[in-house]
């Protein structure tokens, strides 16, 4: 994984998530703001159609250079099947949205512009998915990033202090 994370909320590490970025500073992370939680909540009602519920308490924010990738993965260190919202900013790229079962095929190449909310919940809540490919150059003027793509994944922990 190539991306530059910084997160809110919760710390991530591979295999667990902690108040202090341990692997950083060791400081406590910033709080999960509640106007991305409402983003957020929004962008679940839209894509079930339905009032939700929806609680997010942690966001994984990651920049990605022009090169960057992310391998196929799971997003599956919380303890909750809440679903997870993603939302890009900046270049586009292909997202590979994949399977339970493994990061192989099948999956399904999307491709994610400056502004997409992307929700994955239900059975596609522990698919496989990653970043094979940014476009470079294709941002829009006046997005607030000239190089390279931000995305945002917002999750539920479903973890206590
Ligand atoms: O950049 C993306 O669109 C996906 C990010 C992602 O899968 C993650 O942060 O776990
Ligand atoms: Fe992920």
């Amino acid at each position: 994984m190539s991306v530059e994370t910084v997160c809110l909320g919760w710390h991530w590490l591979p295999y667990r998530y902690t108040r202090t970025a341990d692997d950083v500073n060791g400081r406590r992370v910033l709080p999960f703001p509640d106007w991305l939680g409402d983003l957020a909540r929004g962008a679940v009602e839209e894509a079930c159609g339905a009032a939700t519920a929806y609680r997010p308490d942690a966001a994984l924010a990651n920049y990605y250079r022009p090169d960057a990738r992310m391998g196929m993965h799971q997003d599956k260190e919380e303890r909750a099947a809440d679903p997870v919202v993603s939302f890009s900013v900046g270049d586009s790229c292909v997202f590979r949205f994949g399977n339970v079962e493994g990061r192989g095929q099948p999956y399904t190449d999307v491709r994610l512009g400056s502004g997409d909310a992307f929700v994955f919940g239900g059975p596609a809540r522990f698919a496989y998915h990653g970043v094979p490919k940014l476009f470079p150059n294709t941002a829009p003027a006046g997005c607030g990033l000239d190089r390279g793509r931000i995305n945002i994944t917002v999750r539920v922990t479903g973890l206590r202090d």
